[in-house]
């Protein structure tokens, strides 16, 4: 027979020699978990004698409870657990909303602001340093001019387009992000189930707050390691690897760490950081392990862009990125790289897929980055503050917001189809400007109000 527990008797055990914690509703003896726990023993110390879930929940895997099975002790008191679960839904109702109110993007963030917890919010908000490359992100798309075309029948105008082969409704994908049960318990799995709805692809984190399968159960983290890649073999659902290399070492998060007790969530995530990758040992190894395409996430220069191509035998695509401004602080923008790989080497556009991230706030950014050579735009936060203001619906609201935003624009640049875009539909000419102190080359096709006729 189940034991109850008072939660008065729980309290009691709040310390190293007797440690319990209450993990949904259930009390846990955890005192011989303490000095071996991934996550560190004061982790689980802060929580001794309390109820743990809010703080367990985005951080564990759901198989992380078959380890705690040998710790199960019974349950708590049902009088204590209802007054628990009233509490956690009046916190919750407040974050329910009428999310399809919320315009654009900045509006969902800032409904998200409102409801999230201060950690994740931190977790989230968060970028390296000063957030000069963070606000870059977004700024520059501003100083990028649209050159709107008129009299053209754009009636069958559609943003479909396919990624690495794969037909998608939008040439949009979520971005990997851990920890998304910061924000909202359903988490990856919830983002998942919005991409679903709009036919758009996502990128799982190697450090997502749910395993792999639960993310793609209803599909159509440990180290990127040999274990990992033989479970992600399995499953059809995952389409191709991708390897984010911008992230040598954790970025100084300072958002982060100044609202998490314990340090900021960011370092407190699994250790998945490996410093010594190399291209030809990583990429040699990554080629015998599995037949998935790779792509690399977080080229900043046209030089890595040049050596990616070079691989193109395993590497198909790469994500232009700093890692929505987390890792070095003043590293450029994927728009800076885009135009620094046509000037220097636009041969890689014909050897593999260039993506970017960083920085949409609007589908007109999205168009800009397809007119200068991306065939995909990626969203990192977007769907994050979706997820925190409204759950699912919230991560769908983001994604009808940029499918009307893309189309709109589209419409207005007479364009039919996602191929048609190209240089000439922008003016970069403050951005050339600004980065090499001279107007922009005249030989490219369009590029600015002195193309050619
Ligand atoms: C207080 C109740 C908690 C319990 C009972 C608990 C239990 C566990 C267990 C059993 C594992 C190992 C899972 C496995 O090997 O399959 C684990 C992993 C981990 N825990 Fe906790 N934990 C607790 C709280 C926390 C907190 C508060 C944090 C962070 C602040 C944390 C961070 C981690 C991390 C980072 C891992 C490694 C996850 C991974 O490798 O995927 N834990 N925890
Ligand atoms: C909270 C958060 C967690 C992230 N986690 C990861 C990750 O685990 N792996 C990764 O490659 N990129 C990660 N990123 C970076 C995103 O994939 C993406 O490059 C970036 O967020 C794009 O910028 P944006 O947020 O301005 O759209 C994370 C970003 C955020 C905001």
């Amino acid at each position: 027979m189940d034991k109850v527990f008072p939660l008065a008797e729980v309290a009691q055990h709040n310390n190293q020699d007797s440690c319990w914690v209450i993990l949904y509703g259930k009390v846990y003896d955890v005192t011989q978990l303490i000095d071996n726990h991934p996550g560190g023993a004061q982790a689980i110390l802060n929580l001794a004698g309390k109820d743990a879930t809010e703080e367990f929940d985005p951080i564990h895997p759901r198989e992380t409870m078959e380890a705690l099975q040998p710790s199960l002790m019974g349950s708590l008191d049902p009088a204590d657990r209802s007054q628990i679960m009233s509490e956690e839904a009046s916190a919750k109702s407040m974050k329910s909303g009428n999310v399809n109110a919320l315009l654009n993007l900045d509006d969902i963030e800032q409904a998200a602001t409102e409801v999230a917890s201060k950690k994740a919010w931190g977790y989230y908000y968060s970028a390296a340093d000063d957030k000069i490359s963070k606000n870059l992100n977004s700024a520059v798309y501003r100083s990028i001019l649209l050159r709107p075309r008129v009299f053209v029948d754009v009636a069958d105008c559609t943003a479909r387009t396919s990624f690495l082969g794969h037909k998608v409704n939008l040439p949009v994908f979520v971005a990997p992000a851990a920890q998304a049960r910061l924000g909202h318990p359903a988490g990856e799995a919830g983002i998942a189930a919005a991409c679903r709805a709009f036919g758009v692809a996502q990128i799982i984190s190697n450090v997502a707050s749910q395993s792999p399968e639960e993310i793609v159960a209803d599909a159509a983290p440990d180290q990127v390691s040999e274990k990992m890649l033989q479970r992600i073999n399995k499953l059809d659902a995952i389409k191709m690897i991708i390897i984010t290399v911008d992230t040598p070492v954790l970025g100084n998060r300072e958002d982060d760490q100044r609202r998490d007790i314990q340090g900021g969530v960011g370092r407190k995530t699994p250790n998945f950081i490996d410093t010594s990758v190399t291209w030809r040992e990583t990429l040699g190894w990554l080629s015998k392990m599995t037949d998935k395409p790779v792509v690399i996430k977080g080229i900043q220069t046209y030089e890595d862009a040049l050596l990616a191509a070079q691989y193109s035998y395993l590497v198909k695509g790469i994500i232009l990125s700093n890692h929505g401004g987390r890792s070095l602080d003043t590293a450029p923008p994927a728009v800076h790289t885009l135009l620094e790989i046509r000037r220097y080497c636009p041969q890689v556009f014909q050897k593999i897929d260039v993506w970017v991230d960083g920085g949409i706030r609007r589908g007109t950014d999205v168009v800009k980055a397809l007119c200068l050579g991306a065939k995909a735009v990626g969203i990192g936060r977007a769907p994050l503050w979706g997820l925190s203001a409204g759950g699912v619906q919230g991560v769908e609201r983001v994604l009808q917001i940029l499918s009307d935003e893309i189309h709109n624009c589209m419409c207005f640049l007479g364009v039919k189809t996602i191929d048609e875009l190209s240089l000439k539909h922008v003016n970069t000419s403050m951005v050339e400007h600004q980065l090499y102190n001279e107007s922009p080359d005249l030989d490219m096709e369009g590029s600015g109000s002195k193309a050619k006729l």
